[in-house]
């Protein structure tokens, strides 16, 4: 039973909304000869002004032609690395897949999703960010071995992996190791529109019918290099409405999600107000709610991200771009 429907890739993918780390900056990009201009563009009325010289706008280009290529070949390879993970990869613990509501979910989460207006009865620290815990500890620690065993069948036999998305460097793509099916569709389908539809109707919270889920992970700065990310810079999610829950480690220190202003909301943002999430607990906001993660200082600290789409609110405006021909 597929109770959502598969994930829609935005036609304005191959060109819109890069993220720069060399410039800190999201732009559209286009590779050849005008790319310099089409850059300096787009960043010579932001804060990235400083940014544009000639040094810089080269690390720029290296960086973002690498990022077109991996888009132009992306889906071709996605169906090559599904295909490979469903034939030669082993699973070590099947209950990560599936969902037994009385084992792995929050009664919290099963009371709302009953009653969403509990959550909009409760006082929010943030502003329309509701906080509430959603799966039990031992959930999370399933899910974590599970990927863990993966990510070491990955390394033993150099298969590929794919990076979330063009701000996340680690984390996987739950979808292409076959968590939907069985695990997440029925815990959006069940619990989590229920609770969208009631706080969110106004964005498409209450026709949401596809999603793109990926887990993120963050290590001590003292770690950050090609090989681990500690933080993530500000921007608003490719969703209508995001789950984002923490799967662990108990004990990690920093890493707090900070929101500022919707993403409509001009140029001051300025002011940021901070959520720490537990094991197994989780945000709803909406995807144009913009947010940073604070840099993680202690432990490593895995999410879950859900990003949930609604293709109605899509044909009329794509979030990314703003067209309405995007999802056509
Ligand atoms: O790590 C987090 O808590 C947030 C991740 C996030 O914002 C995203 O992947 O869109
Ligand atoms: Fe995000």
């Amino acid at each position: 039973m597929n109770m959502m429907k598969p994930e829609r890739t935005p036609a304005c993918f191959l060109h819109g909304n890069y993220f720069s780390r060399v410039i800190n900056a999201h732009i559209n990009y286009h590779p050849g000869p005008s790319s310099r201009a089409e850059i300096r563009s787009q960043i010579v009325h932001s804060d990235s002004a400083n940014a544009n010289t000639d040094a810089t706008l080269d690390a720029a280009i290296a960086e973002l032609d690498d990022e077109y290529k991996r888009r132009a070949t992306y889906e071709q390879r996605k169906l090559e690395r599904v295909a490979l993970y469903a034939s030669k990869y082993v699973r070590k613990l099947h209950d990560a897949y599936t969902l037994k509501p009385e084992r792995d979910l929050a009664p919290e989460l099963v009371q709302a999703a009953r009653d969403p207006g509990i959550l909009k009865r409760l006082p929010q620290r943030v502003r329309n960010v509701y906080k509430l815990p959603i799966l039990t500890e031992q959930k999370c620690t399933a899910i974590l071995q599970e990927l863990q065993n993966f990510n070491d069948a990955c390394e033993r036999n150099g298969w590929p992996r794919e990076r979330p998305n063009s701000m996340n460097r680690h984390g996987l793509l739950l979808q292409e190791l076959g968590f939907a099916q069985e695990f997440l569709d029925p815990l959006v389908a069940i619990y989590i529109k229920p609770i969208a539809a009631a706080l969110f109707p106004d964005c498409g919270g209450d026709s949401l019918d596809s999603f793109r889920s990926f887990t993120v992970v963050y290590h001590p700065a003292k770690d950050d290099d090609e090989q681990h990310d500690s933080t993530l810079a500000y921007h608003f999610d490719d969703s209508e409405v995001t789950l984002n829950v923490n799967l662990g480690e108990a004990g990690y220190e920093g890493g707090e999600v900070l929101f500022g202003g919707g993403k409509d909301d001009g140029h001051g943002h300025t002011t940021r107000s901070a959520v720490t999430l537990g094991v197994g607990e989780g945000i709803l906001h909406r995807g144009s709610h913009c947010h940073e993660v604070a840099t993680v200082t202690e432990k490593p600290r895995t999410n879950l991200v859900v990003w949930m789409r609604s293709e109605k609110v899509r044909r009329k405006s794509c979030p990314m771009c703003g067209s309405s021909t995007c999802f056509e």
